[in-house]
Order: structure tokens, then sequence, then C-alpha cells
């Protein structure tokens, strides 16, 4: 079985001590960097682009798991896997030739990732879902960290895992907002592969052993 992942997500780490913050990531038992991109138009909200992601690459000595929330995502496929992304995902509902795009991150050299708003049926993944290395199913409205997780994820977590085995895909499950210790268990049990955390860890008053308890929750 593959082993259930923790991927805390930068966006909620403290800017002006990303070194710091990095550093603790790299000193916990998290498995991968979450670093999300957003430009002000795909969501309400502008964060980091990349040359902070260059800087972050410099330090970060885990996989760096990239979550573009921008539009028309193929024009900078390239410079992300410049910058050291490893996972590139890009929103199905930012992706006119979405088949194509995925060729285009896999050519790069990167794993080729999809993520859905809660509003998009995972079921509109089924024509692809064989070209896939990772879905990333967002529990909350992209755009902000610290949002409250949407409950109907479990479900669509259970879909997926039917369509991924259905399809011999070997598509992972990745699952983005309001991870905390209260649902980590139930979405690992419901097919989960990798849990992505913000504020939950970054605002903890112990980040390094929240990451902990994370991975006990789900071991
Ligand atoms: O993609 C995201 C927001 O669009 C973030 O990865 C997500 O919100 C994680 O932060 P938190 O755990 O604080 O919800
Ligand atoms: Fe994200």
């Amino acid at each position: 079985m593959q082993k259930k992942l923790v991927a805390p997500s930068l966006l909620a780490s403290d800017f002006a001590n990303l070194q710091r913050d990095i550093e603790m990531v790299n000193q916990s038992e998290a498995d991968w960097f979450h670093l999300d991109v957003m430009d002000g138009v795909f969501v309400p909200n502008i964060s980091f682009g990349m040359p902070v992601i260059q800087a972050m690459a410099k330090h970060a000595k885990k996989l760096l798991d990239v979550h573009l929330m921008i539009v028309d995502p193929d024009r900078y496929i390239k410079t992300f896997a410049e910058v050291g992304a490893n996972n590139l995902s890009v929103h199905y509902e930012a992706c006119t030739h979405l088949h194509r795009t995925l060729q285009a991150i896999k050519m790069e050299g990167m794993k080729a990732g999809v993520a859905l708003n809660p509003h998009t049926s995972v079921k509109l993944l089924e024509d692809t879902i064989a070209d896939i290395d990772l879905v990333v199913l967002m529990s909350v409205n992209p755009g902000f960290g610290g949002q409250a997780f949407i409950e109907n994820t479990y479900n669509k977590v259970k879909d997926l895992k039917n369509l991924i085995e259905q399809k011999n895909s070997g598509a992972l499950i990745e699952i983005d907002g309001g991870v905390n210790a209260g649902n980590a268990k139930k979405l690992v049990e419901a097919g989960a592969d990798i849990l992505v955390a913000g504020s939950f860890v970054f605002k903890s008053e112990n980040p390094t052993e929240t990451i902990k308890k994370l991975k006990e929750e789900i071991a």
C-alpha cells in the first residue's frame, strides 16, 4: 500500500522567516513541500511566483509539490520545471486542453497533477485519469489558507478512488484545504494518499510536533 504523506503548505508560513520555516520542514517528519501559486485572476488572491520558488528550492530538501491556481498554466510549465518543481498541478477549470497540458508537464520531467475545485465532479476525469499522476481534491474554495474543511470531500475521495481502480490508473489522491488532526484519519480511510496542511501546522505552537502528530494519525 502507498505510504500516506503529509505536505505542509508554505502559504501559511512566516514569509519573513521563510528559510527558518523551510529548515523546520526539512528536519520534521513531513514528506513534501506544498507551494501555492495564485495569480489574482483564477483566484481572488496573489501569493508568490517563480523567483520565490527558486529561492525556496535552494533550501528545501524534500520534493516540491507545486499547486498552480493560475489561468492559462501552459505558458509557465517550462519555467516551473527550471525553478525546481517536482510535481506540477494545474486546475481542471483553468485548462482548455487538459490532456495536452498533462503531456507538456511530463515532457519537462515533472509529475502531472490536476486540481479540482469543490464544485467540480471527479467524473470529469474519466477520460484523463490514466494520464494523471496526482489528483488534488480541493476541500476548500481555492485562494486562501485557514478556511473550514468542506465535508462533501469524503464522498469525492471515495468516488475518485473507485474511478482510479476502475481505470487501472496509478494516480495518487491529495487533499488540500482545512486539513487537521480531526479529519486526517477519516480522509486516509476514504482513500487519500497525501494530506496538505497549512494553517494547522504553521499556526500551531510547535509545528514539528504537529507534523509528527498528523503522521501518527494517518500511519
Ligand atoms: O491551495 C490552498 C489554498 O487555495 C492551500 O494549499 C490550502 O488552503 C492549505 O492551507 P490550509 O491548510 O490553511 O487550508
Ligand atoms: Fe494548495
